[in-house]
């Protein structure tokens, strides 16, 4: 069976799917990664590998200090990081160990209820909020079944506080129908489980806090690219973020499932916005990362540290300067159940997102190597009609989309339930 269905511009699917990178690295420490014997879906060895580590700890000073020196140094650590890897370790971020403990654990507790009381809050249920429980192989990558399980949540705008008209006018020009349909998304409400106790609590103040590091990554790509300070903020001050709690079993035996369409964990795909932070547990060598030469790279836990992403908005504000990497997970340890919970921050819903005017480095090759990573987004399996667009008129510096068209037409690809009495 398959689930592949044409990206239609616009239309609301509902329930979100997997976000979405390429990598050259520049030299940092390295995480262990002694692999566990690989199970199915393991058919190619990928070698770990050293990413940046970049501190971010000069732009979370609560006390609002600025150290200009520090500041400069970890916003340049940041500029390299994101030409290089477009993937690095994150770390001065003050999130203490014992509550990502907490949140992998309290994970690990909803992920291991009854299969009844997972579907009290089942996105299938209120399909049109795209929030709640999605259950194994909901999910769809490319046309194929991811394999994991995990609870999707949004921010929630206030009504009327996001202009949906805009999306009417410029530049892809949605149709109203299309419009009335993204409302009770945009609008929508987080489902909570009532299990394990304090499981909001824990997850709202992740959220919040992922919040500030995000806002603080923005500033630090803001001096990066030396444009005026706070000037992003505009289009990411109302982030629509998006977060996913994620449970992952180890890969079937394809033909133990040969019903189905499986994909791996989480098929190929870049992310969708700004800054992917991710929360891995222990379990090695899962993630994955596409190297420039289209290889795979595993992205290996590193204690204390965050891995941190890019979407797609920032090739298009950048211009190909930084870009979004792809990326996949392949879980193989037989006999663990991974969790990871992935903090997407985004721009506002609403934000005309265009190329930025940024400084070229001196450096030479960087027109070709800009014009690649472009090449690159341009031929992913996973682009959406408004990206293409956007980054076509890139080279020209004039590319725009509005955020929550290019969302969308993402959530329309990447999602397909499962019919209840087949699930
Ligand atoms: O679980 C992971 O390691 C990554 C998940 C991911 O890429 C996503 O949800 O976009
Ligand atoms: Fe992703």
């Amino acid at each position: 069976m398959s689930f592949s269905r044409p990206l239609r511009p616009c239309t609301l699917g509902v329930g979100i799917g997997c976000m979405q990178q390429v990598l050259g690295w520049r030299c940092a420490r390295k995480a262990a990664a002694n692999l566990s014997r690989p199970a199915f879906g393991a058919t190619r060895q990928a070698a770990s590998v050293s990413l940046p580590i970049i501190d971010i700890a000069a732009y979370m000073d609560p006390l609002g200090r600025i150290n200009r020196a520090d500041r400069r140094r970890s916003a340049q650590d940041l500029d390299e990081a994101c030409q290089a890897t477009g993937f690095f370790y994150l770390v001065g971020h003050g999130v203490p160990e014992a509550e990502v403990r907490a949140l992998h654990s309290a994970a690990q507790s909803f992920f291991t209820l009854p299969r009844g009381m997972k579907d009290a809050v089942a996105i299938s249920e209120a399909p049109e909020g795209g929030r709640g429980y999605q259950r194994l192989g909901e999910n769809v990558t490319q046309g194929k079944r991811d394999w994991h399980e995990a609870l999707d949540f949004y921010a929630e705008p206030a009504e009327g506080s996001v202009d949906l008209s805009l999306l009417t006018r410029s530049p892809g020009q949605c149709q109203t129908d299309a419009i009335e349909r993204m409302r009770p998304f945009v609008y929508g409400q987080n489902q909570w489980p009532s299990e394990p106790a304090g499981f909001r609590e824990i997850a709202e103040s992740h959220f919040a806090r992922m919040a500030t590091i995000g806002s603080a990554l923005m500033e630090a790509m803001t001096d990066a690219l030396q444009l005026p300070t706070g000037s992003l903020q505009p289009l990411t001050a109302r982030s629509f973020w998006n977060a996913r709690i994620i449970g992952y079993p180890p890969l079937p035996d394809p033909h133990l499932v040969a019903e189905i369409e499986l994909g791996l964990s989480c098929g190929e795909h870049t992310d969708y916005g700004c800054w992917t932070i991710l929360s891995q547990d222990e379990t090695p060598g899962a993630l994955e990362a596409q190297r420039a030469d289209g290889s795979w790279a595993k992205v290996e836990p590193m204690p204390g540290a965050f891995v941190v992403n890019l979407g797609d908005m920032l090739s298009v504000w950048t211009g190909g300067r930084y870009a979004a990497t792809p990326h996949q997970v392949r879980q193989t340890v037989q006999g663990r159940f991974r969790t990871s919970v992935a903090y997407f921050h985004e721009p506002n819903f609403d934000a005309t997102i265009s190329c930025l005017p940024v400084a070229a480095p001196p450096q030479q090759g960087y027109a070709h190597a800009r014009q690649l990573r472009l090449q690159r987004l341009r031929e992913a399996g996973t682009i959406t009609p408004a990206l293409r667009r956007a980054l076509g008129s890139c080279e020209s510096d004039n590319g725009a989309l509005i955020y929550g068209e290019h969302l969308f037409e993402k959530v329309d690809s990447n999602f397909a339930f499962v019919a209840k009495s087949e699930a």
